[in-house]
């Protein structure tokens, strides 16, 4: 059960089971080629590492010293050369071959580690990204957006880190520790014994700094999370800093955010500084440690103390190559934790994300919408807007595959409480006809109108185009027969002509200015520096409110819908634009069933009905002098706006939400 201030996101992702796991499982098959190559060049790297050291023992002892068998150990004495000469020449070509072979695997490990790793990541990326185009409207409202930029770029990337890094490493660390502990014990146990009590404590070591090191990084992440939403909020809110000249404040915030992350960063970095030197102490006590008692055994000629038997000076060598070795991968053992750790969290974030249930999607056996003439019924429509957490309560409950349903789909609990917006709307369009919406604002007239295009599903009631509820049709024929011009018009990164092709994407260049033209907009675009070809949206030129109306009006003449949704701009233009405007529009609603909100009166005199809603419901409803006639809530409305300030006033007052 989630609590307050948890998203239905984190519900989502609490959820997921074993995620690592999952994510070996959906992404493995396919790839695991390079992932088992990457293991076996890794292992065959680090085994050839070893080489050269004992390949060095071996000829000091039977070649410089002239004691004891040229021997390797694993390969059988009949295969290696016995004369000394024979044996010098064999030790530097298999020395160097050994150095070759590290240096081949380790390249087909980088490569093969790298293309599996990568080519997850790119696959959790895409399919993350896919997922996010095909969730509700709702997760939108929640305002998320930054949690999935968080899942496309840090998500993928720790998993990208544990795939390539901590996995390769940990294969690493088993084979050299083993590795060299086996070739320790082999060579003399005994001494074996006096490097290796190193390692028991190199791990007790390791041990100890993660856990102190946790709460630092908990800390150090939060403020990162704090700083970003700051700048984030800061940027976005630039006009109220600018208009109330809050520079300095603004300053401030950000500063003491930034401090915070400075004195957290600096806590970590300062017991980090303290783990890598003493990892390497410990290894250099372990090798002093190995040195005395060695060095000992061979000057004495004898063993010392406790020990027994004999020692080579050769063997002693290995020793002291060895024991310096152990230390690299020793000390990678926290950095694979904390990669594990991650990779653990982002990939339960991934899952989250892809297990958050779709409710606006497709039906299972759609029927077909051709030919629409533009019918649209309303038929006792009531809707509520479920919050997050509401959401997410309603779905802990139910069960999904992996997943969890809840939502605004009608039977979930969560929405018992949630506000009624629209509530039982009943009007029917026919084909051609205009219904306009009026009333104080939050009345609900934009999500009556959202509602058709499915943005959300109605919780009760039905809507129809041409007979068909639209929760039985393909979700894009249905919004590919109706048209969507809305207050705030979107412009993407790209030309004039894509910004007008957008959704219709082999639109020819004739076709794009036609309806430039019918939308009004050919002239002002012929007048910009590159004309159709000119660059807008973030990074391009930047056009006024009435300009990019018109190239959003323009997009809707190319689409050509049978239905049109015109969501008035309250955004004023002065008179010749809103004139411009107005043509376009009339234009573009000749023939078509338009459903209309509208804020100025006078442009929705000639609709054919006129609804009044107040607080979700039809109040009123005939056309414009059918509604002053009855000298109701829509006269006050209209004398007010034709009349006095003070009557506008008192009117929305009246209305409230
Ligand atoms: N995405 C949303 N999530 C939750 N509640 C919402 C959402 N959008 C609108 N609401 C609420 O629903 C109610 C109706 O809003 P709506 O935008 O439909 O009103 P409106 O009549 O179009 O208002 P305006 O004239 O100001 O545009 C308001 O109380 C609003 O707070």
């Amino acid at each position: 059960m989630s609590t307050e201030d948890e998203t239905p996101f984190d519900a989502y992702r609490e959820h997921v089971d074993r995620p690592l796991w999952r994510l070996f499982r959906e992404y493995g098959p396919g790839r695991l080629s390079w992932f088992s190559i990457g293991m076996v060049a890794n292992f065959l790297a680090r085994m050839a590492s070893l080489v050269p050291p004992l390949v060095l023992g071996a000829a000091i002892d039977a070649v410089f010293v002239g004691e004891g068998d040229y021997s390797l150990p694993v390969v059988p004495n009949a295969w290696l050369p016995t004369e000394s000469l024979e044996q010098f020449w064999f030790s530097i070509a298999a020395i160097a071959g050994a150095f070759v072979a590290v240096a081949l695997f380790t390249w087909i490990y980088g490569v093969s580690a790298n293309l599996f790793a990568h080519s997850v990541m790119h696959a959790v990326r895409v399919d993350c990204f896919r997922k996010m185009q095909n969730l509700d409207m709702t997760f939108f409202d929640d305002k998320q957006t930054g949690e999935v930029m968080a899942v496309l770029n840090n998500d993928t990337q720790n998993l990208e880190r544990f795939l390539d890094n901590a996995l390769m490493n940990s294969a690493r660390l088993l084979v050299m520790v083993g590795g060299i502990a086996g070739v320790l014990f082999y060579l003399n146990w005994q001494l074996a014994a006096v490097t290796l009590v190193a390692v028991p404590v190199m791990f007790a070591f390791t041990l100890w700094f993660m856990r102190v090191i946790e709460p630092r990084y908990v800390r150090q992440r939060s403020s990162v999370g704090w700083l970003n939403t700051r700048l984030e909020n800061s940027l976005s809110g630039m006009d109220l800093t600018k208009t109330t000249a809050s520079e300095e404040y603004e300053v401030s915030r950000v500063r003491k955010a930034s401090k915070r992350l400075f004195d957290d960063t600096m806590a970590v970095l300062k017991l980090s500084y303290v783990y890598r030197p003493g990892m390497e102490l410990l290894a250099g006590l372990a090798f002093a440690a190995t040195f005395l008692v060695g060095g000992l055994w061979l000057t004495n000629g004898a063993a010392p103390g406790p020990f027994t038997g004999t020692l080579s000076v050769g063997d002693f060598v290995i020793f002291l190559f060895l024991t310096q070795r152990i230390v690299a991968p020793l000390a990678e053992v926290s950095n694979i934790v904390d990669q594990y750790e991650n990779a653990k969290a982002s990939s339960e974030r991934v899952f989250g994300l892809r297990d958050i249930p779709v409710y606006v999607s497709d039906p299972v056996d759609p029927e077909p919408l051709e030919d629409v003439a533009g019918r649209v019924e309303y038929d006792d429509v009531t809707f509520s807007y479920a919050t997050g957490e509401q959401r997410a309560i309603g779905g802990s409950e139910a069960s999904g595959d992996g997943g969890l349903e809840a939502g605004n789909g009608g039977d979930g609990d969560g929405e018992a409480d949630a506000e009624i917006v629209v509530e039982d709307v009943s009007f029917t369009a026919e084909p051609g006809d205009t219904v306009a919406l009026v009333g104080p604002t939050g009345a609900g007239k934009s999500t009556v109108l959202k509602l058709l295009l499915r943005l959300y599903d109605v919780d009760d009631g039905e809507i129809r185009v041409d007979g068909h509820d639209v929760r039985d049709v393909h979700l894009a024929d249905l919004r590919e027969s109706i048209g969507y011009v809305s207050q705030e018009t979107f412009l993407f990164d790209g030309t004039i002509a894509d910004n007008i092709r957008y959704g219709h994407f082999d639109a020819s260049d004739e076709a794009v200015r036609e309806a430039a033209k019918a939308a009004q907009a050919h002239e002002f675009i012929e007048d910009l520096p590159d004309g159709y070809e000119t660059r807008v949206g973030e990074r391009g030129v930047k056009l006024s409110g009435g300009q990019r109306q018109r190239i959003a009006i323009a997009r809707t003449v190319l689409q050509d819908p049978e239905i049109l949704i015109l969501d008035e701009a309250t955004s004023a233009v002065d008179t010749k634009t809103e004139l411009l405007i107005q043509q376009s529009i009339d234009r573009l609603t000749e023939g078509r069933t338009t459903l209309a909100i509208a804020h100025r009166l006078s442009t929705i005199r000639e609709a054919d009905v006129i609804l009044v809603l107040e607080g979700g419901r039809v109040v009123e409803r005939g056309d414009h002098e059918e509604l002053l006639a009855a000298d109701g809530r829509y006269a006050t409305l209209w004398e007010a706006q034709a009349g006095t300030l003070d009557e506008a006033l008192e009117a929305m007052a009246d209305g409230g939400d």
